[in-house]
């Protein structure tokens, strides 16, 4: 089987968030299943020295006002199809934002190439490599699937919400621009309260509709965590599915990873100490080995609850514990951290930016992880947490309440509990699952076996990938049946 992803990032060549782990680790985890992915993503800026190593390239002509060719790659494992547009790609700045840190004015365009490109594989192939499948990721890809079925083609499409907070809306006046067939714009199809949605176009085309937790799933039917797009989903019920995001066990290994200080497993967790050491030195932290190292490795948004954290810090710093966060993203959170820091110095640390090897130090050096998210579709980093034995303290939401197994007492007895998880989503709650992490971090002999449990949870994607796989033969099963 040939799969083509389409999406805005891969990692390791380019992350801004979650979405690119797992457009970067999938494509390898179905290889193993004999499915044969290539990813097309944009070629930015950042991907200039990559694009060197192109073996063979196929030009698309014009695509919404820019020169356009593909490029195929291989690397890091990866086979990849980069999307060289210079006009919509080239340009100084972020990969959705410019240098202001507003959205490109162009972005429909900038997107609806890629798409635009996803398809037109879809439909002639990349020299005689032809995919029996798309699948698009988030709004950025949404509407490869609908280009595909606006050309006729039956070829079978699955979309991946990774955040529904992300819906690609655009003025209803782009239509024609976007090459879209205006029949479409109704409640049926892309029109979204007066304007065009990426994410809704590509709903309605796909076949099925994933997301990456099964608690998230049904979230997602539900009002509160719908945002609008609950009634559209609760109408696909029966196409919508919830897999459940793994890890790239290669990338995140304790015991082979080399951006950290000094690398341990769970037969050696005293070396997990050298991490700790270096992650204090570095934000500039004073070591207190009676109470937890708590880290943050997250984008500063709504989303991730950090307001509540920051509400929290007194009782944290109260406790002798000690922060130390990485983030970037909202002004507001960012200055309100970098106080923090400089109202706590010694025991909260703030670095805002970017830094994929610092993340990793992070995990590797904290004892414990917090992710107080308002709503997590997955979340990531609370499975880097298990794998390196830092302990997560997560709100009971979305992929969080799916992957960590709360240390109430009968978990504890059971030697199944992985963390703590509070609910619902406020600063008092978050205080106390910090309290209680406190107090058990107190009594080194279930700490040890706390971490233990977490670094035996099953975080590949193993599980995951069958799941998928499933999905992928059933859909050519029925297409298959439909041409006979
Ligand atoms: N400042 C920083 N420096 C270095 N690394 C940083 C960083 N800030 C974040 N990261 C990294 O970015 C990734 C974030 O992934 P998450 O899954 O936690 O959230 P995100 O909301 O981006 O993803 C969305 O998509 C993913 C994938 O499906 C879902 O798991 C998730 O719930 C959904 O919100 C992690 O690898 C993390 O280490």
């Amino acid at each position: 089987m040939k799969v083509l992803l389409a999406a805005s990032e891969c990692a390791p060549f380019v992350k801004t968030g979650g979405l690119a782990d797992v457009v970067g680790a999938l494509p390898k985890a179905l290889a193993e299943a004999d499915i044969e992915c290539r990813v097309i993503l944009p070629l930015y800026p950042t991907l200039k020295g990559l694009a060197r190593k192109a073996t063979s390239d196929m030009d698309l002509g014009t695509l919404f006002g820019s020169p356009a060719r593909l490029l195929a790659i291989e690397a890091e494992g990866l086979s990849l199809l980069l999307l060289q547009a210079p006009d919509l790609f080239e340009r100084k700045g972020g990969i959705y934002l410019d240098e202001s840190g507003n959205d490109w004015t162009d972005n429909a365009q900038r997107f609806a190439a890629l798409s635009n490109a996803a398809a037109q594989v879809s439909l002639t192939g990349y020299e005689n490599w032809r995919p029996d499948l798309l699948h698009a990721h988030d709004w950025q890809a949404g509407l490869a699937p609908w280009y595909l079925r606006q050309a006729g083609s039956r070829m079978p499409s699955v979309i991946t919400i990774h955040n529904i907070a992300f819906q690609g809306l655009f003025p209803a006046a782009l239509t024609r621009l976007l090459k879209l067939d205006p029949a479409g714009y109704s409640r049926e199809g892309y029109e979204y309260y007066g304007q065009i949605s990426f994410l809704k176009a590509g709903i309605i085309a796909s076949e099925r509709i994933t997301t990456v937790s099964p608690t998230y799933a049904r979230e997602l039917m539900a009002a509160e965590f719908g945002m609008g797009f609950e009634g559209l989903l609760q109408s696909r019920k029966s196409d919508l599915v919830g897999i459940l995001n793994g890890i790239d066990l290669k990338a995140w290994d304790p015991q082979s990873d080399t951006a950290i200080a000094e690398n341990y497993s769970a037969r050696s967790l005293k070396r997990k100490a050298a991490n700790r050491q270096a992650l204090e030195k570095r934000f500039g932290l004073s070591g207190n080995p009676d109470a937890p190292l708590f880290c943050v490795i997250s984008r500063l948004t709504e989303q991730k609850g950090l307001d509540l954290l920051l509400d929290a810090i007194p009782a944290l710093v109260g406790r002798g514990a000690r922060l130390a966060l990485l983030g970037s993203g909202e002004k507001k959170l960012e200055e309100s951290f970098r106080k923090a820091a400089a109202d706590h110095a010694g025991s909260v640390g703030t670095i805002i930016g970017y830094d994929e090897n610092l993340s990793h130090l992070m995990q590797a050096g904290s004892d414990a992880i917090l992710v107080p998210s308002r709503f997590e579709p997955c979340g990531l980093t609370q499975l880097y947490g298990l794998r390196y034995g830092t302990l997560p303290v997560v709100s009971r939401t979305g992929g969080l309440a799916d992957t960590i197994i709360d240390a109430n007492d009968a978990a504890i007895r059971a030697g199944s509990a992985t963390g703590f998880q509070f609910a619902p989503v406020t600063a008092e709650n978050l205080v106390h699952a910090i309290d209680r992490a406190c107090d058990l971090f107190g009594d080194r002999k279930i700490w040890t076996l706390l971490m233990r449990n977490a670094m035996r949870h099953q975080v590949g994607w193993d599980a995951s990938a069958t799941a998928y796989q499933s999905l992928f033969e059933s859909l050519l099963d029925g297409a298959e049946k439909d041409a006979e």
